[in-house]
């Protein structure tokens, strides 16, 4: 089966790079990504290419590629479904945030009503890819949705997870480890859908990389492959308290056992708390399924990953008002870095967020420098937690566009994300302008603490141990 048309629901982080490649790399094929969001599909068209909507390294040159070619960006969402052959839903998929499941199960709303459009609007049979996150057993309803319209038209549904990393997504869709496809292996029909798709991602992927499962083996070993890389940070975050109260060291820590090529060296890195939009709302959810099915030690087991999570957020701000003699009242605290990791302009769930709660209740007064987030979405962000009223957020909380005047006068830096520019830093200069004792809270052990010590720094960083400036340690009642 040839593939002429695709068409994506969805234009957000998944959506616009993984089509933009497929389009990159299936030059005879036409892909329409559609949205509602009027201003995202514009900023997507936007004639500077620089100005999409979405940061991350290369993509800018992909859409430039092959938009117009054979990539386009549009809000009639209706007739592109009707053109396409093979539909992407690739909407948002957040925890449910009222009703049975609160806080846990993933909200469907948006699944659901993408099948019940393209239920009202086909006329001709479809191939419908879940490409969203989804909890196992929902391409059972997507086919009830679809298969009773009662217009003749067939559907196929398969599952085909997205594995990309923010700030790595051209990268890792380029050369993913593996593509996987689930679907119904046990007809021709379904044979053919997977065939199909296999098809489009074999235009440049060796077929060793593309996978393909049963259906459900699909949708859950995207839950599973999240809740495995979360546990590991959880797990090295837990060794980083471990560290902090005995000299060892955690980088060292995850050096050692990550040589063990049992182990394995990635995802070791200790933090102040993972982000970003998938890993706690997919292991909520995972939790969330198990519980329904009464599998209590399965959602207690994957729900401790996110417990350890929150308390490393909390540990870390609960840390610098310690070290800051106990209190943070009417001292400036500045941030460097806001988004939930380097090179993306995402700040979902980003630890940042909860660690400028935590301070702003202790009526710190936080700065706050990212290279790449806006003020507008940082104030979002904050405003989202309803801690406090959106004029006071403003008030305690200014971001500010340059890194050096972010520091001036501040009492403590904390890096809370792993940006490479702020090793760049001319960091005599920033300690120059700084109130003294200056100290920084090194929240991805990203900075070089020797070299800071060196030029008169008091440095706390996740998993190792503090450094106090000689006068201050002499002096017990400042060393606290
Ligand atoms: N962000 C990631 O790195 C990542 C990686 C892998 C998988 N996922 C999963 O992919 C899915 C999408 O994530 P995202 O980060 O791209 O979300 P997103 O919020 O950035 O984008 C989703 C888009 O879907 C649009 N939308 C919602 N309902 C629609 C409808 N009925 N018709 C048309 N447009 C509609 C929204 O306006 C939004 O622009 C989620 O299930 C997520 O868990 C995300
Ligand atoms: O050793 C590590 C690795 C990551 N993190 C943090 O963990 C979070 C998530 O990082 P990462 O997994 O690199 O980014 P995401 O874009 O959230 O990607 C994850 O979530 C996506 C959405 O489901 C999946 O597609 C990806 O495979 C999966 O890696 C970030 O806050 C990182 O700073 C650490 O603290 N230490």
């Amino acid at each position: 089966m040839k593939i002429k048309n695709i068409c994506c629901i969805g234009a957000g982080y998944v959506g616009g790079p993984t089509m933009a490649v497929i389009a990159q790399k299936c030059p005879e094929i036409n892909v329409t990504v559609v949205d509602l969001n009027e201003k995202r599909i514009a900023a997507w068209n936007d004639d500077n290419v620089e100005n999409i909507p979405i940061y991350e390294p290369g993509l800018s040159e992909v859409v430039k590629d092959a938009r117009g070619r054979n990539l386009f960006f549009s809000t009639d969402v209706d007739a592109a479904i009707d053109k396409a052959e093979m539909i992407f839903i690739s909407v948002n998929t957040p925890t449910k945030t009222y009703g049975i499941g609160k806080g846990m199960a993933a909200d469907l709303k948006w699944i659901e009503l993408c099948a019940r459009q393209i239920a009202r609007v086909a006329t001709t049979d479809k191939i419908v890819i879940e490409k969203s996150t989804l909890p196992v057993r929902t391409a059972a309803a997507l086919k009830d949705i679809l298969d009773h319209t009662g217009n003749g038209v067939k559907y196929q549904i398969l599952s085909n997870p997205e594995f990309l990393a923010e700030g790595t997504a051209v990268e890792d869709l380029h050369a993913p480890d593996r593509v996987l496809i689930g679907g119904d292996r046990e007809t021709a029909e379904g044979k053919t859908a997977m065939q199909a798709l296999v098809d489009v991602y074999a235009h440049w992927l060796p077929k060793e990389r593309i996978l393909t499962t049963n259906v459900w083996s699909s949708e859950l070993s995207k839950l599973t492959a999240n809740a495995f890389l979360a546990q590991r940070v959880s797990s090295i975050n837990a060794m980083s308290e471990l560290c902090e109260h005995t000299g060892a060291d955690v980088n060292e820590i995850s050096k050692a056992i990550g040589m063990d090529s049992r182990i394995g060296s990635k995802f070791l890195k200790a933090s102040v708390g993972f982000g970003g939009s998938c890993f706690q709302k997919d292991i909520l959810n995972l939790v969330y399924i198990a519980k329904s099915f009464g599998l209590n030690e399965v959602a207690d087991y994957w729900e401790q990953v996110i417990i350890m999570n929150d308390y490393q957020k909390r540990r870390f701000a609960a840390n610098i008002v310690k070290t800051l003699f106990n209190t943070v009242s009417g001292k400036k605290i500045a941030f460097l870095g806001w988004a939930f990791k380097k090179d993306t302009n995402d700040t979902r769930e980003s630890a940042a967020i909860y660690v400028a709660d935590y301070l702003l209740n202790e009526q710190a007064e936080v700065e706050v420098y990212d290279p790449k987030v806006t003020e507008e979405q940082i104030y979002a962000d904050l405003d989202y937690l309803g801690s406090r009223s959106e004029e006071e957020n403003r008030r305690l909380l200014k971001v500010i566009k340059d890194p050096y005047e972010v520091c001036k006068e501040a009492h403590g830096i904390a890096v809370l994300t792993e940006w490479d520019e702020f090793k760049t830093y001319d960091w005599q200069r920033i300690y120059d302008c700084m109130l003294k004792p200056a100290f920084v809270f090194d929240g991805r052990n990203l900075l070089d603490l020797q070299k800071l010590a060196k030029i008169g720094f008091s440095t706390a960083a996740v998993g190792r141990p503090i450094v106090l400036q000689e006068k201050m340690a002499e002096e017990p009642s400042l060393a606290i």
